[in-house]
């Protein structure tokens, strides 16, 4: 018999193949197996134009079977099977593709399943195997052949022996080496999980034969080993199913299978989408935050499929940074893969889809702020610190989707409120949206410089996460309000008659508090009277960009030590402390260093920062106690 030879290019193709289009040898299994499902769909278009074919679903399936002793994986099909020069065609000749033929010969528009495309995904066969042999008899003819292979050097074709329509991929698996272990293929545990990876949904059985044992008949405790066949894939795709059909629990027993996560997901969303660009998605959103969620190690992304197989296990282009969360699938015949199948020509689809899925995400999220609030709140509190990580980023070009969805504490509402609910509730008279920064609302409830506010009977968002004010300087407004920092220069409260009032007290006390700046040098920038004060002596304020709590974030951030915000020291000066101070002032230069340094410490320890010499503030205490 002749050895025919590739031709010269092909050579060099095959060399490709094997060695560099695919990242993981395991996708064979994947392309042999869409092969044979590819073969079988061709029967069953056939028979929906041709009378003389019956098309009954229990005859046609896929068998796989491992010989461990022989080396030798065998996948069968009972599809449409190759003549001659088919096999010639299709196997001899390197990216030729007679799925991609059939397709277009029967005008099979978009919608139909046939996976095969580019004519190379056979020939991942010989990643894993020394020797490929396929025998095959096409549907309607009574010969077949067999087709065998060792890889770049050619092959043969000669005639073979077989029953029934359809084909047998028959490989000599390769012997293990330092870096692979290819007894793997010929295990069959091994065989389901890659089977369930990637091949989970291809719409006929994939019977896997499995070596079980059982008790010997008429024996106590003699077992004997037997085979059977095992169908592994569950077929149906849930996301192609009717949405009415299906219950709450299909989807959270298709959310534990898929290993999206261990806990129930708080919601489900199913998407069937046409138009521009039409796909099916299962989405969720989790009820707990994944161990790994706020690291670097976490990857974002959905499974992608491509008619049901599989081609990403995390596609991250499909979410954006602030949805990161969301886990689940995304299934779409529209998609332009590339050559391995394992990843997407950058494409105006996928961009469409993730569009489409940003969304959808939205809305969902919106609908159960309003409609169930609790739901929300227990999203909010996992996920919600991610939102406002996505109104920071990017220079705040998300603000449009999550203005809406971020959630604060509220010294009035005592609960968690929305920007819009605030400024719904705001006084004609209120200008700003005011918050207050602090570890948690007990202690922010206490902090002095929220005093002048909530006496006005104003309403304060309460800044308790690292990342709030960053986000909130980044969205500047809402609806047209500004936010204010109660820590801040103008809070846009006071009268022109109390400011005058301030401004002149301030230039009263001059003298005083100029004594104190110049004793307290570059640790504050002013000293000066406060408007905001009620009840407490003493505190610390920033007018400029950067306010004290933004300090604290950004110190202690690596090569961030030199940030500081600039501080000013505000004094009551309605306070009786600030009589004894005055006194001091005329009377006692001593002393008034003293209360000076004491009144600054505690300023700084009212605003939770370090007092720089703790053991000279102590020493300060005892003076005064002594
Ligand atoms: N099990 C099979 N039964 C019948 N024909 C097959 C079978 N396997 C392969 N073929 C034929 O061989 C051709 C080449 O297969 P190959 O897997 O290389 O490419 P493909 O499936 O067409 O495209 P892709 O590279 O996108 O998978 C197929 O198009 C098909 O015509």
């Amino acid at each position: 018999m002749a050895k025919k030879q590739f031709k010269a290019e092909s050579k060099r193709l095959l060399d490709l193949m094997i060695n560099s289009i695919y990242t993981h040898r395991e996708i064979f299994i994947r392309e042999l197996i869409s092969n044979s499902s590819d073969a079988i769909d061709k029967m069953y278009y056939k028979a929906l134009t041709d009378e003389s074919i019956r098309f009954d679903k229990e005859n046609y399936y896929i068998e796989i079977l491992a010989d461990k002793e022989k080396r030798v994986l065998t996948i069968k099909d009972t599809g449409i099977g190759m003549t001659r020069e088919e096999m010639e065609e299709n196997l001899g000749v390197i990216a030729k593709s007679g799925s991609l033929a059939f397709k277009k010969e029967n005008d099979l528009k978009d919608g139909y399943d046939i996976i095969g495309q580019f004519g190379v995904g056979f020939y991942s066969a010989f990643m894993v195997a020394e020797d490929v042999v396929v025998i095959s008899r096409a549907h309607g003819s009574d010969e077949a052949w067999k087709w065998e292979s060792k890889g770049a050097d050619g092959y043969t074709i000669e005639p073979a022996q077989k029953d029934s329509t359809g084909t047998e991929i028959i490989l000599t698996i390769k012997e293990n080496t330092e870096d692979e272990h290819y007894d793997d293929y010929l295990e069959a545990y091994r065989l389901r999980a890659l089977i369930k990876k990637y091949s989970d949904f291809i719409r006929y059985p994939i019977k896997l034969e499995m070596t079980r044992s059982r008790l010997k008949e008429g024996t106590e405790n003699d077992y004997e080993e037997y085979k059977e066949l095992e169908t592994v894939n569950s077929m149906v795709p849930i996301w192609r199913k009717n949405k009415n059909e299906l219950t709450e629990e299909d989807y959270e027993s298709f959310y534990s299978e898929k290993h999206y996560g261990f806990d129930k997901p708080l919601k489900y969303v199913h998407m069937n989408a046409s138009g521009q660009v039409s796909f099916n998605a299962i989405l969720y959103i989790p009820e707990s935050i994944p161990f790994d969620y706020y690291t670097r190690e976490f990857e974002k992304g959905l499974e992608l499929y491509s008619s049901g197989v599989l081609i990403m296990n995390k596609c991250g282009d499909l979410l954006p940074d602030h949805f990161s969360f969301v886990k689940g699938m995304v299934d779409s015949e529209d998609l332009s893969l590339n050559i391995s199948r394992e990843m997407l020509q950058h494409d105006r689809q996928l961009k469409l889809i993730a569009k489409n899925i940003k969304n959808k995400i939205k809305n969902e999220l919106l609908a159960m702020l309003k409609d169930d609030r609790e739901k929300y709140e227990t999203f909010f509190k996992a996920f919600g610190r991610q939102l406002k990580f996505g109104l920071y980023n990017d220079f705040g070009r998300n603000k449009e989707d999550l203005q809406d969805l971020v959630l604060f504490y509220s010294s009035t509402e005592r609960g968690m409120v929305t920007l819009a609910e605030y400024v719904g509730r705001m006084a004609d008279s209120q200008k700003y949206i005011y918050y207050a920064t602090g570890d948690a609302p007990e202690r922010i409830d206490r902090m002095p410089q929220t005093e002048l506010v909530a006496d006005k009977g104003y309403e304060i968002l309460y800044f308790t996460d690292d990342v709030d004010e960053f986000a909130i300087r980044m969205l500047m407004s809402y609806h047209d309000k500004e936010f204010r920092n109660v820590s801040g220069g103008d809070l846009g409260i006071e009268t022109e008659e109390e400011q005058s009032a301030d401004g002149s007290e301030t230039n009263t006390y001059s003298s005083l508090f100029d004594k104190m700046k110049s004793q307290l040098g570059d640790k504050v920038t002013k000293v000066r009277a406060s408007k905001r004060l009620k009840h407490h002596p003493v505190c610390l304020a920033s007018d400029g960009e950067l306010s004290i709590e933004m300090e604290k974030i950004l110190s202690a951030m690596p090569n961030q030590e030199g940030i500081k915000a600039e501080k000013i020291l505000e004094i009551n000066t309605q306070h009786e402390v600030f009589e004894t101070l005055k006194q001091a002032f005329e009377e006692d230069a001593e002393k008034f260093e003293l209360y000076t340094s004491l009144l600054y410490n505690q300023a700084r320890l009212i605003e939770g920062l370090p007092i720089e010499d703790p053991v000279e503030f102590t020493n300060q205490m005892i003076k005064i106690m002594k």
